[in-house]
């Protein structure tokens, strides 16, 4: 406010007159006297009413001109005014211009009332001034929490990002944010592509109904569809009043106040859109300012959260190329060599082994020549798919280039294993491939070469080119074929490979017979039954061990018409002994694989009984721990099956393997066979000794008859009949022979009554 100056003090309507001019009686208190014009005349001074009062007649010329006249210029102050006014002791004092000119009157009183005026003026200034800063402060808070409520969304925004780069997570806790923000009651995001198809819809204070009666973008209903189509700010107090707004589908929330803002993210467009401000307020210029900042705020994280997004996904296609062959999508050599040097540290801690093999197409060029490079590539991807349809989880099967293709092993228990995996793979590749693309069908055989660790080698190089040299091998051998590094290994293949054919036929071929060896009672001395054991007898291989051939015989299957065959046998020649008067049980070698794989097992025993006419007590199965491995529900309920035709179980070899007592527990047995590993040196080893004292001793509380198996000596006889040993087997009694000689050595004892016992 501007200090308060002598002019604004001025006393108003002073009455001005001629110095030739007499007063009249009851004029005004003073009067301003000028010579020649009272407008533009000199001014010669003012006339007091005292003066006049003093000096009735006196004309003004003279009542001015008896005392000074004291005068004010108007640029003095009006604490000077009123200084010299206590110095002259006057209550008025006439004020002049520059040039001497009268300007006006100025007393106590005027002053007074301007000083007055001013002050009020003043207090209504201040108050006004007072209520302004209330406000404003009210509004600077406001803004403060508002400002700290933005930096705190964005800083959430950073955070989600931080956790998530996920575009759908951002803009939900982007549009929360800000509707909270804004205090609005509903708030979406709508981001569309460049064709103006919704691409995401995200919403907060809105239920699933609502936004699915708004119906699909961006045809979308009323307004908002209008907002996320169009690419403008708009900012209305009342919605109800804008034509746009029409078309809200019923159930539609109300809305009143709308705010609605673009936002760009990645070159496509989306718009911010909140509705109903709380308590019915409008949206100001300041939310508008406020959404156009959050909307940069989540365009930047968004745009952030992109790159982030791009730069894994150039990342992980880097680390694909690095790792990976683009054509087959097979690991590439980096990849295999990396992963064969942590099998093969793998394999040296644990002892273990482990193969490579080396895979070369035999007549790639051929086919590249023929059917063209497309062709050429679309077989490739097809023998990647043979390839690994051929292996067990945890095998890996590489491509190093062109038709070059790497295999490991990384847990293998023998060269058959690898053999047999060489062999599926040959066998694989050899059926017609069809190549869809290039509308052909083709034939192409693969040469393997295999290495393997420990024997071959402890590095990857020279497990590598061992592998390599081997596949030259197969190729130089008429290609289509797997070769081992180690000759030893391809003789010991070679043998397997022929002992399998001649196996597979040996049944057909009339070469398979068995021998029977007598169970002894030791404690009578009477002979109580025989084991049946099967022979081989072919002509190329001459007479094969059956600890030779069985194990092929169940890893090829042929197992299960082999011990049937067998079954048939020995219970036919258990029936013609019973029909001859020799009451003899017969022990028959049932291997694991019969009874978890041949579905007929069970019938076949059925058949054995009638067609030989013994009793199921007769007839007793020798199975093994291996049994076990695999036990199930099936086979438990299998093996009570079998015990129901009176049928008994033996558990052979007990003593090697785990021999778990709780397998004694668990299946449903009759006997336990000790091995003759045990037997063989009770007399000169009191480990063993004590093993099958132990033995026999637990046995008899669990209540089975014991076996004892290859005993071969009087000493061995004896310690088992002292240790309550019911039943013996082996060499001391008579090794296993042929039906015939069994009946001249055995039988006529039990006619003699020597070794007779009847069931
Ligand atoms: N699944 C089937 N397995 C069978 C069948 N036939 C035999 N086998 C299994 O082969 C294993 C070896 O049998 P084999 O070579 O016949 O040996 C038996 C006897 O000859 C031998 N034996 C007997 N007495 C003595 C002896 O005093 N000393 C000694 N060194 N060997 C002796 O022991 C074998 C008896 O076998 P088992 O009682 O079954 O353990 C053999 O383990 C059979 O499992 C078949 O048809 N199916």
């Amino acid at each position: 406010m501007k200090t308060l100056k002598l002019v604004d003090c001025l006393l108003k309507d002073v009455p001005r007159r001629l110095d030739s001019e007499r007063p009249e009686g009851s004029e005004g208190p003073f009067v301003a006297v000028f010579s020649e014009s009272v407008s533009s005349g000199k001014f010669c001074g003012l006339a007091s009413p005292a003066d006049k009062a003093a000096h009735p007649g006196w004309i003004y010329a003279d009542l001015v001109e008896h005392h000074t006249t004291h005068v004010l210029s108007f640029k003095s102050s009006v604490a000077h005014a009123l200084r010299e006014m206590d110095q002259w002791k006057v209550d008025a004092l006439p004020v002049l211009d520059q040039k001497g000119g009268f300007i006006g009157l100025v007393t106590r009183n005027c002053i007074l009332r301007a000083l007055l005026q001013q002050e009020s003026r003043l207090l209504r200034e201040t108050h006004r001034l007072n209520q302004e800063i209330v406000h404003d402060k009210e509004e600077l808070a406001s803004w403060t929490f508002r400002l700290s409520s933005l930096h705190e969304a964005s800083r959430t925004l950073l955070r989600v990002l931080s956790h998530t780069s996920l575009e759908a997570d951002l803009l939900q806790h982007g549009i929360e944010a800000l509707t909270q923000l804004l205090q609005a009651r509903y708030g979406a995001i709508g981001i569309m592509d460049g064709k103006g198809e919704l691409l995401s819809f995200h919403h907060t204070g809105m239920t699933e109904q609502q936004v699915a009666d708004i119906g699909s973008f961006p045809e979308g209903r009323g307004l908002l569809g209008v907002v996320i189509r169009e690419d403008t700010v708009l900012r209305l107090p009342e919605l109800s009043r804008d034509p746009r707004s029409a078309g809200f589908p019923p159930g539609h929330p109300v809305m009143h106040s709308l705010l609605a803002v673009p936002i760009s993210h990645g070159g496509k467009v989306g718009r911010i859109y909140l509705c109903e401000k709380w308590q019915g307020k409008e949206f100001i210029e300041e939310d508008e300012l406020l959404a156009k900042s959050f909307a940069n705020s989540l365009s930047m994280v968004l745009e952030n959260a992109r790159e982030m997004r791009e730069m894994q996904q150039a990342q992980q296609h880097l680390d694909y190329l690095a790792h990976f062959d683009v054509l087959t999508g097979l690991p590439n050599r980096g990849l295999i060599e990396d992963r064969l040097r942590q099998v093969l540290a793998n394999s040296q801690r644990h002892g273990r082994k482990m193969a490579l093999m080396f895979i070369d197409l035999d007549n790639f060029k051929g086919v590249n020549d023929t059917y063209g490079h497309a062709a050429g590539d679309e077989l490739l991807k097809a023998l990647a798919g043979v390839l690994m349809n051929a292996l067990r989880e945890g095998d890996t099967v590489a491509r190093l280039g062109g038709d070059e293709f790497i295999i490991l092993l990384p847990e293998v228990d023998s060269v058959q294993d690898v053999a047999t995996v060489a062999e599926k793979i040959v066998v694989a590749v050899r059926e017609p491939i069809r190549l869809p693309k290039s509308d052909h069908e083709t034939c192409v055989t693969v040469s393997v070469g295999i290495s393997m660790f420990p024997e071959d080698g402890h590095t990857p190089e020279s497990l590598m080119s061992r592998a390599d040299v081997a596949m030259y091998h197969a190729k130089s051998v008429g290609k289509n074929a797997f070769r081992f590094f180690t000759t030893s290994q391809n003789l010991a293949v070679q043998q397997r490979l022929r002992l399998e054919f001649h196996l597979r036929q040996a049944l057909a071929r009339g070469e398979l017979f068995l021998e029977y060896q007598p169970q002894i009672d030791i404690q009578s001395g009477r002979i109580v039954g025989f084991e049946a054991l099967l022979r081989w007898a072919n002509e190329e291989l001459g007479l094969v061990a059956p600890l030779e051939f069985i194990p092929v015989a169940e890893e090829t299957g042929v197992i299960i018409p082999i011990g049937a065959w067998v079954l048939h046998r020995a219970c036919r020649q258990a029936g013609e002994w019973r029909r001859q008067g020799y009451f003899l049980k017969v022990a028959v070698n049932v291997s694991a694989w019969q009874i978890h794989h041949d579905g007929e097992f069970f019938n076949t025993l059925k058949q054995c009984l009638t067609e030989s006419g013994i009793p199921g007590e007769a007839l007793e199965l020798e199975i093994t721990e291996s049994l076990m491995i695999q036990k199930t529900e099936a086979t438990l309920g299998l093996l009570e099956q079998i015990r129901g035709l009176g049928i008994r179980f033996a558990m052979d070899d007990f003593g090697t393997g785990y021999s778990s007592l709780s397998y004694l527990k668990q299946l449903p047995l009759a006997v336990v066979k000790i091995d003759r590993e045990f037997i063989c040196h009770i007399i000169h080893d009191p480990n063993d000794a004590a093993i099958v004292a132990a033995i026999l001793a637990m046995t008899q509380h669990l209540g089975l008859r014991v076996v004892a198996e290859g005993v071969e000596t009087q000493e061995q006889v004896d310690f088992l009949r002292e240790h309550g040993c019911q039943e013996v087997q082996g060499y001391y009694y008579g090794p296993p022979v042929s039906a015939s000689d069994f009946a001249a050595s055995w039988l006529n004892f039990m006619l003699s009554g020597k070794y007779a016992a009847e069931m």
